[in-house]
């Protein structure tokens, strides 16, 4: 019979042997041959460096990469992971090696939430490639942005509407409810001419559509520990698992409604169709299929909605919380849109390439607001070098464009809100340039970026176009909090309350 004392000591015997053996593997793998990048000794047995991440580890590897170099390695659960924080070695990966990491890693949520078949989280291969040209072409395209202009339009004059309305009692306004409805509209009406938010009325599938969106767009973004600790997966210790399946279930009825509603109107002009009604007439991925699958069609709407609108909302909001620091700034973009717009008629998109402080302040927001501050994470697809450092293949690579885009190699002051840094300078956002990755580069790029910029310029000047903006009753700007949460975005911790004021001269009105 065992003792309790005694059951203690090989308790404790084999936790000690565990932890010796962990240790002992990790410095053996660490003395190999090749040469490692450095990066924290991950001390911790099972979750390896996870803990040092925190709750903003695009924070936490920033500041990791100054005591370590702009690529480290670490441990983060089982999975072996890169980081790098520098233009140069941001170039390598995207454009050196963009082929060797154009993949991504297995992740639990849009596999389950996407039956695996969306574009954002699809592992490298002809049906990514496929599915990217079908959204770039019939969607996103030059001329198919053009000739949904008239969406936005009217989509921007309502936000604009909205934003007058609630603020007629003088009451401060959470601008960002009415921002991301507006968003919402202006993609689902490029969709599937639906649109789904409006203070006038409220039906079933509208409340329906609002749930679904929010839930996908929250589990996309949660952190999920047995994404890094596969053998934890079948325990499901933050009961995840049945969270993704119903909102996968019922993500098939809200769409199904839609996709049977497309398929028996036939009566429609080539001019009145939507982006469904061309997938809808596409072949399958597979080549066999005459058409291709509702559950692909589901998951690319989905991967559109959640890359789609919080990224654009978050953009916009954080440009206004920096412009409210900096009235000097707000009051110059302000000038050029009366200079080059006047007050006899509304800004519109065409006027933006004649804005160039405004432009400034844009691509400054985008520097130091990047809605995915680490992209996507890449996978290694086979073995290579970056930087002098072995990388294995199936490696997680992260670009962290937030360091990017802070890299004393790169701006000067780079903590400084800034816009002039960018008058006069030929840098810009499409991927070419290393300094300055918000859309990403290389065949990961964002395939919204065309669309994803205009949008944000058109609503920031809009806004500006339209009303003075002033916070709240005694409140500062020092006192705004620039807080983050971490998910699909980083938005702003608490939604910004502003206090707008309808310029006297505005015909937006
Ligand atoms: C301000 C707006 C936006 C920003 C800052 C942004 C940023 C990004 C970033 C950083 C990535 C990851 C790139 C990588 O992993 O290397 C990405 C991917 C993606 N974005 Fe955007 N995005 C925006 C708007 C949009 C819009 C409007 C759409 C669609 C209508 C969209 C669709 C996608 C898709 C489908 C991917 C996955 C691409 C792939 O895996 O090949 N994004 N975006």
């Amino acid at each position: 019979m065992i003792t309790p004392a005694e059951l203690k000591i090989v308790a404790t015997t084999i936790a000690v042997v565990i932890f010796l053996h962990y240790i002992i593997k990790q410095w053996l793998y660490r003395r190999t041959k090749l040469k490692r990048a450095p990066g924290p000794f991950p001390i911790w047995p099972v979750l390896g460096s996870l803990p040092l991440l925190g709750r903003l580890p695009h924070r936490a590897f920033y500041q990791l990469s100054k005591k370590y170099g702009d690529i480290m390695e670490l441990k983060l659960g089982s999975v072996r992971t890169i980081v790098v924080s520098s233009p140069e070695l941001a170039k390598e990966v995207l454009k050196v090696h963009d082929l060797i990491f154009a993949s991504r890693p297995d992740i639990a949520a849009p596999k389950i939430i996407f039956n695996d078949r969306d574009i954002a989280f699809a592992p490298h291969g002809d049906r990514w490639r496929h599915l990217k040209k079908v959204i770039m072409l019939e969607l996103l395209s030059a001329k198919k942005l053009e000739a949904s202009k008239h969406v936005r339009d009217e989509e921007l004059s309502s936000l604009v509407h909205q934003i007058f309305e609630d603020c007629k009692d003088g009451q401060p306004v959470n601008l960002r409810t009415s921002l991301s409805s507006a968003v919402m509209n202006v993609v689902t009406r490029s969709l599937i001419r639906k649109r789904y938010f409006s203070t006038d009325h409220t039906d079933d599938d509208s409340q329906e559509f609002k749930e679904l969106s929010v839930k996908v767009m929250n589990l996309c973004g949660v952190f999920n520990i047995s994404d890094y600790v596969p053998f934890l997966k079948p325990f499901d210790i933050q009961g995840l698992v049945p969270q993704f399946k119903q909102t996968s279930s019922q993500m098939d009825r809200v769409f199904d409604r839609v996709i049977q509603e497309h398929v028996k109107d036939k009566s429609k002009s080539d001019e009145s169709k939507d982006f469904l009604d061309v997938l809808l007439s596409l072949p399958g991925v597979d080549g066999v299929s005459d058409r291709l699958d509702d559950i692909t069609i589901k998951a690319v709407f989905n991967d559109i909605l959640v890359a789609g609108t919080d990224t654009i909302t978050t953009t916009v909001e954080w440009a206004l919380v920096q412009l409210l620091k900096h009235p000097g700034i707000i009051k110059k973009a302000q000038d050029e849109l009366n200079e080059v717009v006047g007050h006899e008629r509304v800004v519109d998109e065409r006027d933006i390439p004649q804005l160039k402080y405004f432009q400034a302040v844009v691509k400054e927001t985008l520097r130091l607001h990047p809605a995915g501050p680490l992209l996507l994470p890449h996978e290694s697809r086979e073995a290579c070098e970056v930087g002098g450092y072995h990388v294995p293949a199936k490696t997680r690579i992260f670009v962290n464009v937030w360091a990017v885009h802070r890299h004393p190699s790169a701006y000067e002051n780079p903590l400084d809100f800034n816009p002039e840094r960018f008058l006069g300078s030929a840098l810009d956002t499409k991927g070419m340039d290393f300094q300055l990755l918000p859309f990403g580069s290389g065949r990961r790029i964002c395939p919204g970026m065309n669309f994803g910029l205009l949008m944000v310029q058109i609503i920031l000047a809009k806004l500006l176009h339209t009303f003075t903006w002033m916070l709240p009753g005694e409140e500062s700007p020092e006192d705004i909090d620039m807080g983050e949460v971490f998910g699909v975005t980083i938005p702003k911790a608490i939604p910004l309350q502003v206090m707008p004021i309808v310029l006297c001269n505005s015909t937006s009105i």
